[in-house]
């Protein structure tokens, strides 16, 4: 077996960055007025006040158990058929449609590389805490552009304006730029707002996965647009993080720019994702 753990990601790929989403606009794309700007500034703004540190850390320990339920990693893509996230500007299809989307996007331009398939199929696969098996939580702890807590919030965050109805935002531990982290401490070791994606990576993490390092990297950090995207929050990396932030990187293309009207024909696609699933989880997952 294969298992990546640093390399380098090519480029000889021929993806080509679509120039607008399936609503004739640039993505991300949040000021723009079309029929989600009003309801995904509602969105951040919610999830904005009510993103603390003490938030974060109660969600993180008490869904860290796993006890909610035990599935399948497919099973899991199909509860996700109900949902269309309320924080994406740039798509309101089904989750499920999404995730196909994005895997067989990147399958396409690296298809050596199947840990990333996978990946991608199960990258947004915590948005299943919306379930009410799962306490249905409300949208604005699930989805969004995460960042982290206990030190300031970057002004490269969507709707930044909104953190000064945070209380964390006014309490002096919190509000400066390393808060209560040491420079370059390394992502591992902060806390980020509280959803889909540290949920997953704890479930994945919890049952032992056999993905690569850099995956699980890409499923925690994968909303972490701030860093990713505007290079925000250097000073809280170490090495091993801006060394595996390519593979992040790449992944990113496919997540945002695969958005599309365009169904996948998942019987068709199925074979070869239980083959992956068999490969790097165990058959059944606490979650
Ligand atoms: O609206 C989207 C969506 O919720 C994605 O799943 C998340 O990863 C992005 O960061 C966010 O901008
Ligand atoms: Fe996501
Ligand atoms: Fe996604």
């Amino acid at each position: 077996m294969r298992v990546i753990v640093r390399g380098e990601p090519s480029d000889l790929n021929g993806f080509v960055v679509p120039r607008s989403n399936a609503f004739g606009h640039q993505f991300r794309d949040y000021e723009k007025e079309s029929g989600r700007r009003v309801a995904v500034e509602e969105f951040y703004r919610t999830n904005h006040v009510n993103q603390t540190f003490d938030f974060a850390k109660n969600k993180k320990e008490e869904y860290g158990k796993l006890q909610r339920a035990e599935m399948s990693i497919w099973e899991c893509c199909e509860l996700l058929n109900q949902y269309v996230d309320e924080s994406d500007p740039d798509l309101d299809e089904p989750q499920i449609e999404h995730l196909l989307q994005t895997a067989e996007a990147i399958r396409r331009d690296y298809p050596d590389e199947d840990w990333l398939h996978l990946t991608a199929l199960i990258h947004d696969l915590g948005k299943v805490l919306l379930h009410p098996s799962f306490g249905g939580e409300p949208q604005w702890s699930v989805v969004g552009d995460t960042f982290p807590l206990g030190c300031a919030f970057d002004k490269s965050i969507v709707h930044h304006q909104h953190f000064h109805d945070n209380p964390d935002f006014h309490n002096p531990a919190f509000n400066t730029k390393l808060g209560i982290y040491s420079a370059n401490c390394g992502l591992e070791n902060v806390t980020m707002s509280w959803g889909h994606d540290e949920y997953m990576y704890l479930v994945a993490k919890g049952n032992n996965t056999k993905l690569p390092p850099a995956a699980l990297f890409i499923i925690r950090f994968h909303s972490f647009y701030a860093m990713h995207r505007s290079g925000a929050y250097e000073y809280l990396m170490n090495e091993e993080d801006k060394e595996i932030l390519k593979w992040l990187k790449v992944f990113n293309k496919y997540d945002l720019y695969s958005k599309s009207k365009v169904r996948i024909d998942q019987e068709k696609v199925k074979p070869y994702y239980f083959s992956l699933i068999e490969k790097y989880f165990p058959e059944k997952l606490r979650w």
